[in-house]
């Protein structure tokens, strides 16, 4: 058997049928989970190039047909309702895996369902990864480091997370994930990237969607109060969302399988994002302390240093500078009309 240079065997070569494609499309890519948050804005950048055949691959539980619109239709482009705890087989060079709840309302909303589809899913995929030769790259998440013990949390850090508690189905389904992602590396040479993401904002996030940059401003803007979960001076590290996908992109067609943290370094209290929501986008928003949830980690700040030297990575948009991006594409989606001022 032939090895690559880490020891793990050599990938399969490539499936006979995708030799045999009928379009001039450079690579065929699927994206599971591409009618989501991030996964849309994935596609809008594969297609874009004008080379890629793109496939995406969704159950509609928290991503929408809405998020597609401009593609649907388009000939080098197509949408499968998919559900990834059930196989798939599509010939494809490359697999973006983000299908999953990325929210915790969403993903506390079934949780057994959401272990299904980190487990089953990732297998699934994986499978389809060694069958056709594909390159896989999986959107884990710096949830695996739990309540961190360390600040920034490297790649090196194992992580403190509970796993019985209410978080644990999508904490412990990465782990999980990640676990199969290397297990199939070293053992059938499956070609893997790992990005572990830190929180992503942006423009097309649901405005439902229960995640706090979005919680505040569609409450500032529909003149509501912005629940600051307790204690509020609990910390996240919020990523502009044309950023993540730059690093998720560098890090499928880079030469390293990560782990890699793909996060703004930029670190805010809550009290602190409501108090900048507050500022840039909405004066008179009010705030009040509501009841937190379990296991809510206290502190959360990637270290992107491998990112930065491996990947050539490092985030561009400021937080000043995005929330305000969200911010129009909320209220267009609002009908937002400003009050007048007295
Ligand atoms: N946005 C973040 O801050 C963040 C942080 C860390 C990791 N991630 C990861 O990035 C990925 C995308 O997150 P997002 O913010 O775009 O979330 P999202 O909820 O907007 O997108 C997830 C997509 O996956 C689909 N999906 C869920 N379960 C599925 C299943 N069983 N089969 C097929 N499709 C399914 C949903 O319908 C949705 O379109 C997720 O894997 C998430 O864990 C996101
Ligand atoms: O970066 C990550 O790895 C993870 O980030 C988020 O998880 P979380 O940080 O819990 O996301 P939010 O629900 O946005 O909560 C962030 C903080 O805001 C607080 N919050 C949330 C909502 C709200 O209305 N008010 C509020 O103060 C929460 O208590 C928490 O401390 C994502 O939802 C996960 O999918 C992702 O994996």
């Amino acid at each position: 058997m032939t090895t690559t240079v880490d020891g793990a065997p050599a990938p399969p070569p490539p499936s006979p049928l995708r030799l045999s494609k009928f379009t001039t499309a450079k690579m065929r890519i699927l994206i599971t989970g591409g009618a989501g948050f991030i996964g849309s804005h994935l596609v809008d950048r594969l297609m874009e190039e004008g080379t890629n055949e793109v496939i995406v691959a969704d159950n509609f539980f928290s991503g929408s047909k809405d998020n597609l619109k401009k593609w649907i239709g388009h000939p080098n482009f197509e949408l499968i309702r998919h559900d990834v705890t059930e196989t798939l087989l599509v010939e494809v060079d490359q697999i973006y895996h983000l299908a999953c709840p990325a929210s915790p309302i969403f993903y506390k909303y079934n949780p057994v369902k959401t272990i299904k589809t980190n487990v089953m899913g990732t297998l699934n995929m994986l499978g389809l990864a060694k069958r056709v030769g594909a390159r896989i790259l999986l959107t884990s998440t710096s949830e695996v480091y739990g309540d961190p013990l360390e600040h920034p949390q490297t790649e090196e850090y194992w992580g403190n997370v509970n796993p019985i508690g209410v978080r644990s189905c999508y904490d412990e389904g990465k782990r999980v994930a990640e676990t199969l992602m290397f297990d199939y590396h070293r053992q059938h040479g499956v070609e893997i990237r790992v990005a572990r993401i830190f929180n992503t904002y942006g423009p097309r996030m649901n405005i439902d969607d229960g995640r706090v940059v979005s919680n505040f401003i569609a409450q500032a803007l529909r003149g509501e109060t912005m629940t600051v979960q307790s204690p509020g001076t609990q910390t996240r590290s919020f990523c502009y969302v044309s950023d993540m996908v730059d690093g998720l992109y560098r890090l499928m067609n880079g030469e390293h399988t990560g782990p890699i943290n793909l996060g703004n370094p930029g670190e805010f209290t809550m009290l602190e994002l409501a108090d900048t929501v507050r500022e840039l986008i909405e004066p008179s928003a009010q705030t009040k302390i509501v009841e937190n949830t379990p296991d809510d980690p206290r502190k959360r700040k990637p270290d992107i240093t491998k990112a930065t030297k491996l990947l050539g990575w490092e985030p561009k948009v400021t937080l000043r500078e995005g929330l305000p991006l969200m911010a129009a594409d909320f209220r267009e989606r609002l009908n937002y009309v400003k009050k007048p001022q007295k």
